[in-house]
Formats: structure tokens, sequence, C-alpha cells
């Protein structure tokens, strides 16, 4: 099996730069609590400082997505968010399918945020038979033998693997020869996928390491090897504000 890319530059449709594209969910966000407090304009001051970026990044990301603001005025918020929405390919509902629902998998098919942003928990699964049949969320887990059909049947798209780490190799090859294209990896293990699967993990024992990265240098003021590090990025959001091209999200390349 051939090895998952790690790094995709540009998005594939419109030459959107990857990073760009990992914070227009950030301004998503902050537009969504605009539109929903009746605010008609946003000026790239103020939406940048709600979806912790830096303007002029906002501004150039916004280009890409032809967008450029009245000057004066500001951007307009409900054109924003259908924009931003029709870029991400949230105009359309998205199936998801989670793989194995222990302590995280049942939290996240509990977690009421992804219906409400179009992708709708179609079937949880579970290898152990005890949890077959058992309501999570108000959906019946079903056992990891009916993996192929499940798939087939949901026309699911992207999977979520949260098996230990032992076993999600094996699922994710389950679930992209089924028709898996997308995979959301929070097991603590690279995945290998073919060519035209994407692949990105989550990891938050890293971001807590990078925290403790910071916190030791707040308190100490020294570097690995000694040298006092720049301060530029203390108190800045990392998983947002990155640099040129760079990428630190809180949900990474595989
Ligand atoms: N990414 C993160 O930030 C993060 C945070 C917490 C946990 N995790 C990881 O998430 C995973 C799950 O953690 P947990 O605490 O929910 O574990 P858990 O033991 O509570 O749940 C794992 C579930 O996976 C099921 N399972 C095992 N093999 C399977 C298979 N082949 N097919 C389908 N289901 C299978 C088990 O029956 C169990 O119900 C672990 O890999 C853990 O390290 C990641």
């Amino acid at each position: 099996m051939a090895t998952g890319r790690t790094h995709r530059p540009a998005n594939r449709s419109r030459g959107i730069p990857e990073a760009t594209v990992a914070r227009l969910p950030l301004y998503l966000r902050a537009l969504t609590a605009l539109s929903e407090r009746s605010v008609p304009t946003v000026s790239s001051e103020e939406l940048a400082a709600a979806a912790g970026v830096n303007s002029a990044k906002l501004r150039k990301d916004f280009s890409y997505l032809g967008s450029y603001g009245t000057r004066g005025v500001g951007y307009d918020v409900e054109y924003l968010v259908y924009q931003i929405s029709r870029e991400l390919g949230l105009t359309q509902d998205w199936p998801v399918v989670i793989v194995g629902i222990g302590n995280l998998g049942a939290a996240l098919a509990n977690y009421g945020g992804f219906a409400s942003r179009g992708f709708r928990v179609a079937a949880l699964i579970d290898a152990d038979p005890a949890m077959t049949g058992k309501p999570v969320a108000g959906i019946p887990v079903q056992h990891s033998d009916e993996l192929e059909r499940v798939v087939r049947e949901n026309g699911v798209s992207i999977g979520v693997i949260s098996t230990p780490a032992g076993a999600a190799q094996q699922v994710c090859d389950r679930l992209v020869a089924a028709g898996v294209t997308s995979i959301l990896n929070f097991a603590p293990t690279v995945l290998n996928v073919p060519e035209g699967v994407d692949v990105r993990k989550v990891d938050l024992s890293i971001e807590l390491q990078i925290l403790a990265f910071h916190e030791q240098r707040k308190a100490g003021g020294e570097a690995v090897g000694g040298g006092v590090l720049p301060q530029t990025t203390v108190g800045r959001d990392e998983s947002t504000d990155q640099g040129p091209d760079g990428d630190m999200p809180a949900v990474m390349p595989a």
C-alpha cells in the first residue's frame, strides 16, 4: 500500500493553500457567531480578532476566495458564510462513520457540533460484541463485521478512527477498501493510505507537549541547547497564527 501524503501544498480544485484551508473553519465559526447576532458586515480587523488570526493573513486568505470586501464597509457576513461553506463543501450533508466506540468514540458521537456543521453521524462501529445494538447518542452500535456494508449503504466518504493504535491501520484499510476517502484519525499511530485518500490526525497530547514547551520557556527563559528563544510566539495562538507557510493546527496532516 502506498504511503499517504503528509503535506498537500494547495487545494486540488482552486489552488487554495492548505494553510488557508485550515483557517477557513476558524473564520466560519467567527462569522456564524456574527450571523447569529444579525451583524450585517464586519471589518477584516474585527473578523481577524474574532478568529484569532492576523488581519493581513485574513485578507490574503479571502483573496483566494475572490472576496475582497468593500472599503469602509468591510465584508458581507452572510455572503462570506455562504462562500466559505461552499468552499469547504459544507453546503452538502456528509455522512460520517465512527469506528471504536469507547470513551473517545462515544464522546465524539455525543458531540452536537458535527450535525450542526453538516456532518451526520451515520453509523457507530465497534469490534466488541457486547457493544452491538447498544445505543450511543441514540444510535445503535454495529459490529465491525458490518463495516463494509454500513459504509456502502450510507454512502460514507469520511471515517473517524477512535480505536486503540494497534487496530487503527487495519480499520483504516477496511474503510478505504469499502470506499472511504477521508479519515480523521485519533489513534496515536501513523496510517498508510493509498493515493487519493486524505488523512488528518488529531493528537491532543502533542498540543499539550507544545504548551509544556512554552510553559518551560516562560518559567526559565532558556531554550533547549542553552540559547534564548525568540519571544515572538509567546501569547500567540499557534494553531491559527502560523508562519509564512507554516502550519501547526490542532488537527494535523497524518
Ligand atoms: N487524539 C487524541 O487526542 C486522543 C485522545 C484520547 C484518546 N485517543 C486515542 O483514541 C483511541 C481510543 O481511546 P479510548 O479511550 O476511547 O479507548 P477505549 O479503549 O475506551 O475504546 C476503544 C474502542 O475501540 C474498540 N475497538 C478495538 N479494536 C477495534 C476494531 N478493530 N474495530 C472496531 N473497534 C475496535 C474497542 O472495543 C473499544 O470499544 C486510542 O487510540 C487513544 O489512544 C486519542
